[in-house]
């Protein structure tokens, strides 16, 4: 049986209390590997080599080798192409055609990104007078925060882990991951490229385990100075508790109930397929996902009818089935909370236009976590489906007849992450835009993205922006230092 191990300090090692749980397929929910249950040792031995690496050789590497060495470690990613994508796949069960395209490309682009950035980042600096006739000059510095834990998600682990430890490293901090317990193998396999590369021992550590237990006593731990996280808001609060203690910094990318608003004026074609990626993709685990869709009603019964066909063509099948368009969720706790919520919507009187059960699986895939691809209407703004987020392949589609309207039932949530606008007028959509409370907004398309821009979410969303130069705010300590002339 394969083993997903901890990477401390350059080395594979079981824990030392040699505890195992066990990781299934998805999509069947068959054993793949037992992996370790990392506890107070592990956490202590991953931050110490991680504070080591500070001082030791990682922490001495002058900046232009550690830029080469990011693009080293993304081409090394790029080489292991295939290990990735049968790894992550099979975690997570999602299907080859999206973690190609989306997960596994983003692993190497995370760490190619930062390495650009650090190479163009400039520092500030200022002339100016002084009382006594003379002058000052005040100058920037950053330095590494210094060890970082990274505790990242299920839904796109490499992405989401490598969306952290890109900037983190290539700002000079050393990083403590810990993955969800359900998707762990791509960090223990970054951590084989990391060997491969020649990145010094201690710069990068995973620790393997569950949030309950290993999660907790990383957050806790004295010498984290930064802690940045991936996930549901509930946990991100009490991060940021745990954060209180030492006064450390925290970046917190959380939950999003995000809107899709459909104007009379869109393009149709175009706001059924983005509306279709933005509620089902990925079984609709993506925080930046669509769960609630407002439309105009001059076209809300035929949004709604192309909406249903669309998201009824989607094919349910297996990682490898190049023809499979949506895989399972990620566990049986996810599914059953996913279906828990279906019949809550079914129970408020949920008009069920598409779905809401589970699909009939064929062969070995009869005992995966699937649901159906699922479209509601007919509920009130209040009922708990259009409030809460379920992050499975599901949407409300509520019907809207003025600007002014939608914009209030689009912002009347405490989230606020992502949003979508559909419509051809793009004075309008610019107008709409300036006004929807949600750190990010797509115009007539969905999760397109430059690694540059702000990336973030405001409200129960999270806090701080990544991406590009603002990575650096997190990642580094910033200095100021004058001298008079
Ligand atoms: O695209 C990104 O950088 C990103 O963070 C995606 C987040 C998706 C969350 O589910």
């Amino acid at each position: 049986m394969k083993k997903v191990q901890h990477y401390i300090n350059g080395q594979f090692i079981d824990s030392v209390s040699n505890e195992f749980f066990d990781n299934y397929n998805p999509a069947t929910n068959e054993l793949i590997s037992k992996v370790a249950l990392g506890r107070e040792d592990e956490v202590n031995a991953a931050v110490q080599a991680a504070k080591n690496a500070l001082t030791g050789e990682w922490g001495q590497m002058k900046l232009n080798d550690r830029i080469a060495m990011m693009y080293e470690i993304a081409n090394e990613i790029d080489r292991r192409f295939d290990d990735f994508l049968e790894a992550e796949a099979l975690d997570t069960g999602k299907p080859y055609s999206i973690a190609r395209h989306i997960d596994i490309p983003r692993g190497a682009a995370n760490f190619k990104v930062f390495a650009d950035t650090m190479k163009a980042v400039a520092d500030e600096a200022y002339q100016a007078n002084t009382p006594d006739g003379k002058k000052m000059f005040n100058y920037s510095v950053r330095k590494p925060k210094g060890v970082i834990a990274v505790i990242s998600p299920w839904n796109l682990p490499l992405l989401l882990m490598t969306w952290k430890v890109g900037p983190a490293m290539a700002c000079g901090n050393s990083v403590v991951v810990k993955p969800s317990q359900v998707t762990p193998t791509t960090t223990s396999l970054l951590g084989e490229v990391m060997s491969k590369v020649g990145v010094p021992a201690g710069a990068y550590n995973v620790v393997q385990g569950k949030g309950s237990i290993t999660g907790n006593l990383l957050t806790a731990h004295k010498d984290i100075d930064a802690i940045t996280f991936t996930g549901e808001t509930v946990t991100g609060e009490m991060i940021m508790k745990a954060c209180s203690v030492g006064v450390r910094d925290v970046s917190l990318e959380l939950g999003g109930k995000n809107p899709a608003i459909v104007f009379a004026d869109c393009d149709m074609q175009k706001a059924v397929f983005e509306t279709t990626r933005s509620c089902f993709s990925n079984s609709g685990q993506v925080c930046l996902g669509t769960e609630r869709v407002y439309v105009q009603r001059e076209i809300f019964d035929e949004f709604v009818a192309k909406l249903k066909e669309s998201a009824s063509k989607l094919k349910l099948g297996i990682q490898h089935d190049e023809s499979s368009d949506m895989g399972p969720l990620v566990s049986a706790t996810h599914r059953d909370k996913v279906l828990e919520y279906y019949k809550k919507a079914e129970a408020e009187g949920a008009n069920v236009v598409l779905g809401g059960g589970v699909p009939k699986m064929s062969g070995n895939m009869k005992d995966g976590y699937w649901v159906e691809p699922t479209i509601w209407t007919g509920l009130p703004e209040t009922a708990t489906v259009v409030k809460e987020e379920v992050f499975g392949p599901c949407c409300h589609v509520s019907v809207f007849d003025t600007e002014e309207e939608v914009i209030k039932m689009a912002n009347d949530t405490k989230y606020g992450l992502a949003s979508t606008i559909f419509t051809e007028n793009l004075t309008k959509a610019h107008r709409v835009a300036s006004q929807i409370d949600s750190g990010i907004v797509w115009i007539n398309s969905w999760f397109l993205r430059d690694l540059r821009t702000p990336f973030g979410g405001m409200k129960g969303s999270g806090i701080g922006r990544e991406g590009g130069h603002h990575s650096l705010e997190f990642y580094t300590e910033l200095k100021n230092v004058c001298i008079k002339m």
